[in-house]
């Protein structure tokens, strides 16, 4: 009997890669101070006996990293497991246990560059296992149930944090000291209550079965960089970027990705050199850049990164670049994805 019902669960595979779900800190009092990357993903797995009624779970430690320090090859490695086990009949949902940090920035990554329909969910925590409080286990606890829903095919890459389903395009770590850190400037696509889906609207955006990248075709990423803007900004930073090889630079501009009169100049001579400028903005809660609005786009060769944020924008650039050095298939791919 026991068999006959684990046999109808669903198959999800764990992909572990660190940060502080996978955190230990010396004390239960210990919410922010603590050692990110320190706990395997079978202990993870074991601390939870309820995954087993969800789906037939099983782990597998890609790395073991707070997210802060993952690089592009780290991208690529986690990316190609991901698009192996989607490709593998035996699995039905993947999830990606991983550091806060950058979980927006991976998500949006395989958000564009994996070929499959099935659930793919990257999940974190914002204190470690050792806390009181944790919340790393039922964001994972989340994460499986969401992995193992039907429901959940088909909608792009997704993160559970603090019950909510988030759009991995569009969720971003706007706090990073409470429990409620993951918000999207266009709201969570649903809720998840004791180990249920309940969904509410759909990405509109071009995601994973419906996206021109695969990333069986992305042998490496090209180096994209971001400088940030403020008052009195030089244009020092953009300058050392370009030289050090940066084929893109995100302009994480102020307001609706303004750019200050004293680098103007110099983003222009960058494009002429081949550089591509994108502009987005760091506003807190969600940056709108228009083309033309606040600097002549058309006129300088510039693109914009719309609602992506700097990061976010880093990403598509890189991800862009594999398929086009041409700033106008640059700019579609912005309004597109
Ligand atoms: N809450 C976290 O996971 C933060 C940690 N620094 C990380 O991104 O790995």
């Amino acid at each position: 009997k026991e068999v006959e019902t684990q046999a109808k669960l669903a198959n999800v595979v764990v992909l572990a890669t660190g940060g502080t779900i996978a955190g230990a800190g010396a004390s239960a009092a210990n919410s922010a101070t603590y050692q990110a990357a320190k706990v395997g993903i079978e202990q993870l797995i074991a601390g939870i006996p309820e995954l087993n009624k969800l789906a037939n779970v099983r782990g597998e430690q890609v790395m073991q990293i707070a997210s802060e320090s993952i690089t592009n090859d780290n991208l690529l490695q986690l990316g190609r497991r991901v698009a192996e086990l989607a490709d593998s009949k035996d699995v039905d949902g993947i999830v990606i246990t991983h550091g806060t940090d950058t979980l927006e920035e991976t998500a949006y990554f395989l958000n564009l560059v994996e070929k499959t329909d099935k659930p793919i969910i990257v999940v974190g925590s914002m204190r470690p296992g050792t806390a009181m409080s944790a919340d790393g286990m039922l964001n994972l606890y989340n994460a499986v149930a969401v992995a193992s829903s039907k429901d959940a095919r088909g909608k792009g890459v997704l993160v559970t944090m603090n019950d909510e389903i988030q759009s991995g395009r569009d969720v971003s770590k706007m706090i990073n000291i409470k429990t409620e850190a993951f918000k999207s400037a266009w709201g969570p696509l649903g809720m998840v209550v004791e180990g249920k889906s309940y969904w509410f609207r759909l990405p509109a955006k071009r995601h994973t079965m419906d996206s021109e990248f695969d990333i069986k075709n992305i042998k490496s990423l090209p180096d994209v960089e971001i400088a940030y803007s403020y008052g009195n900004v030089s244009d020092t930073a953009y300058k050392a970027l370009a030289q050090s090889g940066a084929k893109a630079i995100i302009h994480a501009g102020t307001g609706n990705g303004s750019v200050s009169s004293r680098v103007v100049p110099t983003l222009q001579a960058l494009r002429k050199d081949g550089v591509q400028i994108i502009r987005s903005s760091h506003v807190n809660a969600g940056g709108f850049v228009l083309r033309n609005a606040e600097q002549p786009d058309d006129k300088y060769d510039w693109v914009v990164a719309h609602d992506l944020n700097p990061q976010k924008a880093r990403i598509l650039a890189m991800v862009a670049l594999t398929k086009t050095n041409d700033s106008k298939e640059l700019q579609r791919m912005f309004w597109e994805y």
